[in-house]
């Protein structure tokens, strides 16, 4: 295991919006999905060490990261966020070579991730829009890092582009946490996936059966939106717009099977092969609640 977050509460100000999450970076990649606002990128930057928890904590090789020397941190592990993050006024070339000091390894580094060297000296907005991501990842890698931190590396292109990009992660074979609203793309890129609804992990597993036969409905909500690469956020029956609920279950003002019991906040437990905090998950299992 690479990092792990032990009930992790995050918060801004006095306003929590991650609540105790625990999940393990191990290798095989390790997906969070989750649509807008629901707390992916605060827990992407409590595990970059960028915020810290107000409760549980974040480990890196077992340490706690408050014990953890940041330099070696800083290094081993590396974010990967949209395009848009690149300096405009840098040229590409200076950009990747940024952590790692090294002018030299640019041209290689280039390379690696599908560029041709001869464009380190443009500005990112001489390049396209999957060339731009292909800088950041190539600027990510120029450290060697242990594990990449992807945060909707592919979400602003278009789909074709995004396919590619998803390959060249593919190949890179860098242990990977993978932020995203869409499950095709943690489907190429992770064994293991996470789904948080409003700051709360409500189901983890392989990300093959998740895939296959979600257990909670917001999972199931979440995969019938696949076929909107990139598209609009996921809705249940038309609920979506519901605010979470502050007391039971969040997801039950949205949910089409909730029943009184979901009043009452739902334990995570064991449900075939996966960890669901769902009353009604073995219903969504049968396969009856997609009718
Ligand atoms: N700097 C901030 N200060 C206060 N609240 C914030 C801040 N950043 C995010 N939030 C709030 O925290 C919650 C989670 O936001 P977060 O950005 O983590 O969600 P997300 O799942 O990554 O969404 P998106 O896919 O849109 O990036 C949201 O309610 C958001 O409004």
């Amino acid at each position: 295991m690479i990092m792990r977050a032990e009930g992790v509460t995050l918060a801004y100000g006095r306003t929590p919006v991650v609540h105790d999450v625990t999940l393990d970076i191990s290798a095989g990649g390790v997906g969070l999905i989750g649509e807008s606002g629901s707390g992916k990128t605060t827990l992407a930057r409590a595990f970059l060490g960028l915020l810290k928890p107000v409760r549980g904590r974040i480990t890196y090789g077992g340490r706690d990261l408050r014990e953890v020397d940041m330099k070696v941190f800083r290094k081993a592990v590396q974010p990967v966020f949209q395009a848009e993050s690149l300096d405009p006024r840098m040229s590409v070339g200076r950009s990747i070579a940024e952590g790692s000091r090294d002018r030299a390894a640019v041209p290689a580094l280039m390379e690696e991730v599908g560029l041709d060297p001869a464009l380190a000296g443009r500005k990112p907005h001489q390049l396209s829009g999957g060339q731009r991501q292909r800088v950041v990842i190539a600027r990510a890698l120029a450290v060697r890092p242990e594990l990449l931190i992807l945060d909707e590396p592919t979400s602003a292109l278009d789909v074709t582009v995004q396919a590619r990009i998803l390959g060249l992660l593919e190949g890179v074979g860098t242990e990977r946490l993978l932020i995203t609203h869409n499950l095709a793309v943690v489907g190429r890129l992770c064994r293991t996936s996470h789904v948080l609804f409003a700051g709360r992990i409500v189901e983890s597993g392989p990300t093959e059966d998740l895939l296959r036969r979600p257990a909670h409905p917001y999972t199931l909500a979440l995969r019938d939106a696949v076929p909107k690469l990139g598209g609009e956020p996921p809705v249940a029956r038309g609920r979506a717009e519901s605010a979470p609920a502050e007391t039971g279950c969040p997801f039950r003002l949205r949910c089409p099977l909730a029943v009184p019991e979901c009043e009452s906040a739902p334990e995570r437990r064991e449900v075939a092969g996966r960890t669901v905090a769902c009353h009604r998950a073995e219903l969504v299992l049968t396969g009856l609640a997609a009718r």
